[in-house]
């Protein structure tokens, strides 16, 4: 069993890398490092690895923040010998939240070290989506169409949050642009599908369809959702009033928001999506695109397509 570690420099407004570079100096086990340029590398280096190696597992451990994790799902799924690990290094670290995995650098590196030697792998899911019949991408945690994805772009495009996340404050971005972008958003009308069944919504805030229940830095969009349970977990929300949104921003963090009449859930396998005008979507708090009436959604869950390296952390449940 080999262990590679592969390093997002970029994560966490760049910090990442002065974090990593003092964690490293710690860790005791044989590893390789490979610093990442683009999330396509990963893809390469796995190929690359699972050549040079016949017959060779791999633990491959991701050090950066969600959008590091989907890079490396991304690029290693289908990969039948590689053990997926995680050193939490972003701003947002849902990836930790959801997949049960610790959230401290140091505690989720005794939880690699513990199964170096006997793995006890448990196999998870991941979403795959397209745009307008486009190219399939994968998501780890979640999907969002409409103002979530309005708020993920925005924040990721704000100077302040480079600077927020210097002082590890990053998520604090997020109600900044909410009550900002809430002044001017527009509910919209959007026609889904959920495993073959035809739904149209009207005054939409957003749909979310999760694989693990958090998005956003901690807000448990989806409470029910589970990622090695082969369904994803649809989170509609609409409408709403503009005071209402805040109330429904608080009580997110609790999981508490599908008691509100204007949030409804649903599970599904196989989901499509569109609306009238240009809405925006992101993946795993990364913008992707937009949808309309030309350009649909369509998302379905690969069930156990990739494998984490411990699974005792979903044994004590
Ligand atoms: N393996 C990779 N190598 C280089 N860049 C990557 C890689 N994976 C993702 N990226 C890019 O780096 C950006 C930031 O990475 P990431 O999302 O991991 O950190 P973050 O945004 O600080 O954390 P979080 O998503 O948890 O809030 C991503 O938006 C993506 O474009």
């Amino acid at each position: 069993m080999k262990t590679i570690f592969i390093v997002n420099p970029s994560a966490r407004n760049h910090h990442s890398l002065t974090s990593w570079e003092k964690f490293q100096k710690g860790i005791t086990i044989p590893y390789s490092l490979y610093m990442t340029e683009h999330p396509d590398d990963v893809r390469r280096i796995a190929g690359e690895l699972v050549r040079e190696n016949p017959g060779e597992s791999f633990y491959i451990i991701g050090v950066g923040g969600d959008g590091t994790m989907n890079s490396i799902i991304s690029g290693t799924a289908g990969f039948e010998n590689i053990f997926i690990g995680y050193i939490p290094g972003g701003s947002g670290n849902d990836f930790a939240r959801g997949y049960r995995w610790p959230r401290g650098k140091h505690n989720a590196y005794d939880l690699i070290r513990e199964t170096l030697h006997t793995p006890l792998p448990i196999s998870m899911d991941a979403g795959l989506f397209s745009i307008g019949g486009g190219p399939k991408h994968y998501f780890v945690n979640n999907i969002g169409v409409g103002f979530d994805a309005l708020i993920a772009r925005k924040a990721n495009e704000s100077w302040l949050k480079g600077k927020l996340n210097r002082w590890s404050l990053g998520k604090l971005i997020y109600p900044v642009i909410l009550c900002r972008e809430a002044l001017s958003f527009k509910p919209f009308r959007a026609v889904i599908e959920v495993d073959g069944v035809k739904r149209t919504l009207e005054k939409v805030w957003f749909i979310t369809v999760s694989n693990q229940p958090y998005f956003g830095g901690g807000m448990k969009i989806a409470p029910e959702a589970r990622p090695d349970d082969g369904v994803l977990d649809l989170t509609i929300v609409s409408g709403l009033s503009k005071w209402k949104l805040m109330f429904l921003f608080i009580s997110v963090f609790f999981g508490k928001h599908t008691e509100l009449k204007e949030v409804h859930t649903l599970k599904g396998r196989s989901i499509k999506m569109k609306s009238r005008k240009g809405i925006p979507v992101h993946a795993d708090g990364d913008f992707a695109g937009v949808i309309d009436e030309c350009r649909e959604l369509h998302a379905e869950v690969t069930h156990g397509s990739w494998k984490m390296l411990n699974r005792s952390r979903w044994e004590k449940c």
